[in-house]
């Protein structure tokens, strides 16, 4: 390890390969065809065994390189002394220079935010390319850097292909891992929660006069399929999606040049006591962010607030 290498470089370093060993793990429960559900309450509120082991393999081997971080997670799992800790440290995030604005950060100063499994409803409904494994990086209560992982990528691409994909981010250095479309102009495809609508999610959607609404998985799929030219606004006017869903999706999107705010444009916060829910709802976009946040009406404007 180039020990002369930031503490947030080599932390992403290790979240790179943190994640890639839980996209394993998550795959060898899928096959092993015993994911072990649980309903947590509310609206298709699902826990899987992959969920709470991914969740224990991250907190363990973060904590066992830099005990000093703050982890807060989805599924509130104790540490667990013996999970496999031994990941490594990716070569590509250690080769690269740190922005100046964080070259100093310490670990004590790093908020990590884990989501194990983003999309667990559709993981269970085998909608597999909507799974993504979530690790956000927030100072100062910012969303600053992240790592999605999604395990599945490809699965529908032959036996050949090879089977899943990391993509990395650093405000202020770029996103590692992604590959953009540019969309026709004049189309504004809206993406969505499919499991979790309701009737403001949807009086939002139907305001914003869109070319098509597109319904699928998880917040960090959905943000991906922004990043990636698929969908050009990610629009979902619930407060029921949590900060370890958006730190990570937030910060490559701010990498890229993209947003991602609440329903009134606001920043959401990243601080370690902050309360989980994103009370004001989320918007995410590559461009154009204004417009969007602009075309939310007044009954979602009144009903979320920030
Ligand atoms: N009403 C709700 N209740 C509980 N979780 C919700 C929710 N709305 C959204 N979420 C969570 O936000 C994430 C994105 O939601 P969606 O896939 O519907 O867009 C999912 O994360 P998890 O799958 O990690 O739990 C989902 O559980
Ligand atoms: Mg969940
Ligand atoms: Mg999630
Ligand atoms: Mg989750």
């Amino acid at each position: 390890i180039n020990m002369s290498s930031s503490v947030i470089l080599r932390v992403l370093a290790a979240s790179v390969r943190i994640a890639d060993k839980s996209a394993s793990l998550v795959r060898e429960i899928m096959s092993s065809g015993e994911l072990g559900i649980v309903d947590k309450g509310g609206q298709k509120n699902l826990q899987t065994k992959a969920d709470t082991s991914v969740e224990k393999l991250i907190r363990a081997s973060l904590l066992s390189l830099f005990p000093k971080l703050n982890v807060i997670g989805e599924e509130d799992e104790a540490l667990d002394a013996t999970a496999d800790a031994k990941a490594g440290f990716d070569d590509d995030v250690l080769n690269k220079s740190s922005p100046p604005e964080y070259s100093k950060l310490t670990e004590d100063q790093i908020v990590v935010w884990v989501d194990p499994l983003d999309g667990t409803a559709e993981f269970t409904e085998g909608l597999l390319d909507h799974v993504t494994i979530l690790i956000g990086f927030a100072v100062n209560g910012e969303a600053i850097g992240g790592v999605i992982n999604q395990p599945f990528y490809n699965y529908q691409a032959g036996s050949q292909a090879k089977l899943g994909r990391t993509i990395w981010g650093l405000v202020g250095l770029g996103a590692f891992g992604w590959n953009r479309s540019e969309p026709p102009t004049g189309r504004r495809i809206l993406i969505t929660t499919r499991s979790h609508s309701n009737e403001l999610v949807n009086l939002c959607l139907s305001s914003m006069s869109p070319t098509a609404v597109e319904r699928q998985g998880g917040a960090g799929n959905k943000a991906l399929r922004v990043i990636e030219g698929e969908a050009d606004a990610y629009v979902f006017a619930s407060p029921g999606c949590k900060k370890w869903d958006t730190c990570a999706p937030e910060a490559i999107l701010r990498a890229v040049g993209g947003q991602l705010t609440d329903v009134h444009g606001s920043k959401i916060r990243y601080d370690k006591d902050i309360k989980f829910p994103n009370t004001g709802g989320v918007i995410a976009t590559y461009r154009d962010h204004q417009t969007i946040i602009n075309l939310v009406p007044q009954k979602v404007r009144d009903e979320l607030k920030s």
